[in-house]
């Protein structure tokens, strides 16, 4: 912007007539002119951090002050128009202006700016002078001199070839080099051109410039704002100008003048006597002897030839006319530095799009940051949350390894404590094991030495055992006693149903009779109100409950050998009535009754097994073949009946008959109905078609209760033989201690003149000599109470007949084995038909059935009885039969 100091308005007024340039810029002082305009807008757009840059070193102290006071002064505004100024240039303006203004000595440095203000070079005067001195000053800046170039006729053409290789600063600040150019400065060169006059080249580049119109608008606004304080002031200089120029005022006003401009030595040329280097010297001046009342001339007024110029010419002629260049080279160095503040505009403007892009980026790396940021402020909140949780979590582990860890020292402690007690256990136990180990091993030692003398003394035992059983048997043949072996049942469910009340809730055991060993039967007589009573009874055998029916018939088996020896075999089962009578000799009860063949397993009685064993033995030497007869007859109220046999008239079966006694004293049914059998199933047959005669009667001791004797005979008829090849016969089949006793009884009896004949080798009629065995299976009805078994009528007289024939047994057992003179065989149809076995020389065998139930004590202990009284008797030893021929001249009374 330029202003017209007041200096030089009162110097115009004073002379009278104003150069047409200079009337110009006064004009421009309240009519802004383009070019100022053009100025201006450069100035308003300068970015104020621009001009403060520009401030720094290059731009004079004042500039600094004024932007701190607030309104910018027209000096100030002037110099911030030189924009950033580089330093290199700033030195370059101090040199230079030290050159303009050598004359005055230090006055240029002492402005405090390093650039000589446009006053101070318009007081330069004639510039060849200046020229000189700024050649030798040396080089121009390049910017200066490339402006001072583009005027042409200026007073940089006068330093052109000093210029020759100066560059704008834009072109010094891209490239530095002394051909290179940037395009903006180059365009800037072309758009100016040979400077003709300012408007010219600034509307030019107004028009390069993009933002010149913006910055048009911008100027018009805050141009009055920046023109009002100078302009003032001229008003005010001007007004108290209006009368004669006194010479303290002149110097008062210079004074402050040069001091608002700053204090310089005047330009050459100029009385160093003027106060200010702006004004011509007082005494030079010329005052009108009127004057004219100052004024401010408006926009648009011109002033009148005759005002501006000197009439006279002469010295003031030609100072106006220098002067006149001398604002016009200011203009033209004014409109350049528009210029070029303008392309550093354009450059600040891409400066600033950079920047506003930087900002952007800026921003957006913010709103990133930012966003990072309120990410990481949520994430440190989550993580301190976190950590404070999980310093939570922490620390209640850290009290739990501590409650852990206190817990496993204690444990520890105990474990330690019981680990120590253990193991002093332990070893207390190993050295007991180690004691006990050695202990163990003498008792090893020990009870292997027992063992082995355990096991001679058992075999001893054993040993001994056999030798007193065949000496007992020897003794029962030679004695001819009657073989007892008892059984005892096991207890049935219908002991329990009949038991005594009082018997039921005492404690007292239901079973009395125990089998103490295979010899011993123990009865305990426990009765209510009574002592304790143990007896014991010894037979030659002793079952127990839970001995089976192969075990008792095992001691039958050796019997049926000697039957086919020749010897008389009576097998009978003696006792209560349900005790086991039949039982043991038929098997369980059944409508059919005993069916072979034979289980193992079999519960079948010793008849059946009996019939087999006969018939396998018989199968074993069929060279004898015996010949097998059955007759089969019941005992019933005391009279006998044929069950083999059957009356036609009657057409009933089971006749009854007669027993008579035979010529060689054996007894014997009359009229008996036998039946020869091939095999032990036939004979089965018979026995249970005779099973279905059999009386039978339910009591309340006994449901399926026999209520008659049963008497099977099977009679063996075989060729006799001599006794040398008896002897060899029965040798290889009879046991030896029964073959020795047969011999020492035959023996015997022969030397006791016994009536029983021996068997010859031939009969004198020519027939065939024959042996009769008989084996006879007796099922003895049983013994019973007649208040226990609760039967009447019929019953109760087939009761009472049992009874008695089975008392007549006892009495004739009795009398056996007292040895009496008379023996009541026939006070029973029962003991008459058994005679030859019970008194003769039959190898009897009784089975003793007992029950152990505490109910049938009483019969127990009278079963008992008899079988010992049976054990009792002595017969002599038994006898082979001798053959028929030799048997019919033998008759034995009665
Ligand atoms: N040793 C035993 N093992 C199993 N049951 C047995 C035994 N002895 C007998 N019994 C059973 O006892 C019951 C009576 O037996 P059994 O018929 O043989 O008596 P009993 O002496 O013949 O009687 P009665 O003289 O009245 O005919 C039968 O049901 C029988 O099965």
């Amino acid at each position: 912007m330029e202003v017209i100091p007041p200096a030089v308005c009162g110097e115009e007024e004073a002379v009278g007539a104003i150069p047409s340039a200079v009337c110009g810029e006064e004009e421009a002082v309240g009519a802004i002119p383009p070019t100022v305009c053009g100025e201006e807008e450069a100035v308003g757009a300068i970015p104020r951090s621009v001009r403060g840059g520009g401030g720094s070193g290059a731009i004079p102290h004042s500039v600094a002050g004024e932007e701190a006071v607030g309104p910018l002064q027209w000096v100030p505004v002037r110099r911030r128009q030189w924009g950033p100024f580089p330093p290199q240039c700033a030195g370059r303006r101090r040199q230079w202006g030290h050159s303009l203004c050598s004359g005055g000595g230090a006055r240029s440095v002492g402005g405090g700016g390093a650039i000589p203000t446009v006053c101070e070079e318009e007081e330069a005067g004639p510039f060849p002078s200046v020229c000189g001195e700024e050649e030798a000053v040396g080089p121009v800046p390049p910017s200066v001199c490339g402006r001072r170039r583009q005027w042409g006729h200026s007073l940089c053409s006068v330093r052109g070839g000093g210029g020759s290789g100066a560059r704008s600063p834009l072109s010094v600040r891209g490239g530095g080099g002394s051909g290179a150019r940037s395009p903006l400065s180059v365009r800037k060169e072309e758009a100016v051109g040979p400077f003709p006059l300012q408007c010219a080249g600034r509307r030019k580049q107004e028009a390069a410039c993009p933002s010149s119109s913006r910055f048009r608008s911008c100027f018009r606004d805050s141009a009055p704002r920046l023109w009002e304080a100078p302009v003032q002031e001229l008003r005010k200089l001007r007004e108290n100008q209006a009368g004669p120029w006194s010479s303290e005022a002149w110097d008062s006003e210079g004074m402050k003048l040069s001091s608002t401009l700053g204090h310089r030595p005047p330009p050459p040329g100029l009385p160093a006597s003027s106060p200010c280097p702006w004004l011509p010297p007082r005494a030079t001046l010329s005052r009108s002897p009127t004057p004219a009342p100052r004024r401010l001339l408006g926009g648009g007024e011109r002033r009148p030839e005759a005002e501006a110029m000197p009439a006279g010419g002469g010295r003031w002629g030609s100072f106006w006319e220098q002067r006149t260049r001398q604002l016009q080279s200011q203009v033209r160095a004014k409109e350049d530095k528009i210029a070029e503040l303008e392309t550093e505009n354009a450059v600040l403007l891409l400066k600033l799009a950079e920047y506003k892009g930087k900002i952007e980026k800026s921003r957006s790396d913010a709103t990133r940051i930012s966003t990072l940021y309120n990410k990481q402020q949520r994430l440190q909140r989550n993580t301190r949350s976190a950590l404070s949780q999980l310093d939570r979590v922490i620390q209640k582990l850290n009290q739990d390894i501590q409650a852990f860890h206190s817990s496993s020292r204690a444990l520890l402690r105990d474990y330690q404590d019981e680990y120590q007690d253990r193991v002093s256990a332990i070893v207390t136990a190993v050295q007991r094991t180690r004691q006990s180990a050695e202990t163990l091993l003498a008792c090893q030692a020990k009870v292997v030495h027992l063992e082995q003398a355990l096991q001679d003394v058992s075999a001893r035992h054993q040993l001994e055992r056999q030798r007193r059983k065949a000496l007992h048997n020897s003794l029962v043949e030679l004695r001819g006693n009657i073989r007892v072996h008892c059984r005892i049942r096991p207890l049935l469910p219908f002991d329990s149903e009949s038991d005594d009340p009082v018997l039921q809730s005492s404690s007292i055991s239901r079973e009395v009779a125990h089998a103490v060993d295979d010899e011993t039967v123990l009865v305990k007589c426990d009765r209510p109100g009574h002592p304790l009573i143990n007896k014991t009874y010894h037979f030659e055998r002793v079952y127990g409950p839970a001995e089976s029916q192969s075990a008792v018939f095992g001691d039958v088996c050796p019997l049926l050998t000697s039957l086919l020896d020749g010897y008389n075999v009576c097998v009978m089962a003696y006792g209560q009535t349900g005790s086991g009578k039949s039982y043991t000799m038929l098997g369980p009860h059944s409508d059919d009754g005993p069916v072979l063949p034979l289980d193992p397993q079999s519960d079948l009685g010793i008849i059946p097994r009996a019939a087999e064993e006969l018939f396998r033995l018989i199968s074993e030497n069929p060279s004898r073949s015996p010949k097998v007869e059955v007759s089969i007859v019941e005992v019933y109220n005391n009279d006998i009946f044929d069950l083999l046999a059957k009356d036609t008239v009657a057409a009933v079966s089971g006749v009854k008959r007669e027993v008579m006694t035979a010529k060689d004293g054996r007894t014997e049914v009359a009229l008996l109905a036998s039946e020869a059998v091939g095999s032990a199933s036939k004979l089965m047959e018979l026995v249970r078609g005779s099973l279905q005669l059999r009386a039978k009667h339910p009591t309340l001791v006994h449901a399926d209760s026999s209520r008659s004797h049963l008497i099977i005979t099977v009679t063996l008829t075989t060729a006799a033989c001599s006794d040398s090849t008896a002897d060899q016969a029965c040798s290889a089949t009879l046991p030896r201690e029964q073959t020795e006793a047969g011999r020492a009884g035959r023996s015997r009896r022969t030397s006791q003149g016994a009536s029983a004949p021996q068997p010859v080798s031939g009969d004198p009629a020519g027939r065939a000599e024959q042996v009769q065995a008989r084996l006879q299976l007796v099922d003895l009805a049983g013994s019973e109470c007649i208040g226990v078994s609760g039967v009447t009528g019929s019953a109760l007289r087939e009761t009472a007949c049992i009874n008695r024939s089975l008392a007549a047994l006892a009495d004739v057992l009795g009398a056996l084995s007292e040895h009496r003179s008379h023996i009541p065989y026939r006070n029973s149809r029962l003991t008459h038909l058994l005679q030859d076995c019970l008194g003769g020389d039959a190898k009897l065998l009784v089975i003793l059935c007992i029950s152990p139930s505490q109910r049938h004590l009483a019969q127990t202990l009278q079963g008992l009885g008899f079988g010992i009284r049976a054990r009792q008797v002595q017969r002599g030893p038994a006898r082979k039969r001798p053959p028929s021929s030799q048997m019919e001249g033998k008759r034995r009374p009665d």
